[in-house]
């Protein structure tokens, strides 16, 4: 049942069957969150889905969305909501775990809403990496990855629809307490350390 040829009515039972816990680690283009992913997924055995990488990976697959995937990335803009959420739906069905960090995703309200009610997925909390702008351009355009998004003029329109599109996704969280915040301008071990504490159970954390 695993593959997008099956009725998206079929993806959705068997995701509502296997019952996957949804992490979403949000924050703003270059505040870490590829990064620190990789680390919960070495310490917490959680799998890592970014949504952009899930969108490049579609793009070189040559998909008939590539071009409209690669050309609204190209300008920093949020791809529809469709083509994230059937990504992201095929990766937690094709996967043997079922606990996954969804990482830049959602990224504006129709993400949010969408997801929501095609998977009926409510993530256990959201962890959202707070970091100043002028560190996130610095760690961009030094990061060497050869993507066509990390240049000045595109950097400066992600920011932008960080902040009108976003930020008010990270606020709805926030009214229902599901925001773990960290702060991300600091070097990676040291915003390690705070995002462990978010993922050791409270039991755990008691000193004896
Ligand atoms: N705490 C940190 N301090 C300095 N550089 C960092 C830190 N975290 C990540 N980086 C570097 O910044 C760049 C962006 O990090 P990345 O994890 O890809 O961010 P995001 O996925 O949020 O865009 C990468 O080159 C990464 O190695
Ligand atoms: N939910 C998402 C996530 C990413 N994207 C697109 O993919 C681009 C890169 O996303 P990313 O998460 O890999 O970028 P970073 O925040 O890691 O730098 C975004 O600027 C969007 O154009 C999207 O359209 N919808
Ligand atoms: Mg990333």
């Amino acid at each position: 049942m695993g593959t997008v040829s099956v009725a998206n009515k079929d993806i959705n039972v068997s995701l509502a069957e296997k019952k996957p816990r949804v992490v979403f680690v949000l924050g703003g283009p270059g505040s870490g969150k590829g990064t620190q992913c990789a680390n919960i997924v070495e310490h917490f055995h959680y799998t890592h889905l970014s949504a952009g990488d899930l969108l490049r990976a579609e793009i070189k697959s040559g998909s008939e969305n590539g071009t409209m995937i690669q050309n609204m990335i190209k300008e920093g803009k949020i791809v529809p909501s469709e083509v994230t959420i059937k990504l992201l739906q095929k990766a937690m069905l094709e996967s043997d775990n079922d606990k996954f960090l969804i990482d830049g995703f959602p990224r504006n309200e129709e993400n949010r809403a969408a997801f929501e009610a095609v998977t009926k997925i409510e993530p256990e909390f959201v962890l959202f990496f707070n970091c100043p702008e002028e560190e996130m351009e610095k760690r961009l355009l030094s990061r060497n990855q050869g993507r066509e998004d990390d240049n000045i003029e595109t950097i400066r329109k992600r920011f932008n629809v960080f902040l009108k599109s976003s930020l008010p996704v990270i606020e709805h969280y926030k009214a229902k307490e599901k925001v773990r915040e960290i702060e991300a301008a600091k070097p990676i071990g040291e915003v390690f350390e705070a995002v462990k504490v978010v993922f050791t159970p409270k039991a755990e954390k008691v000193v004896a």
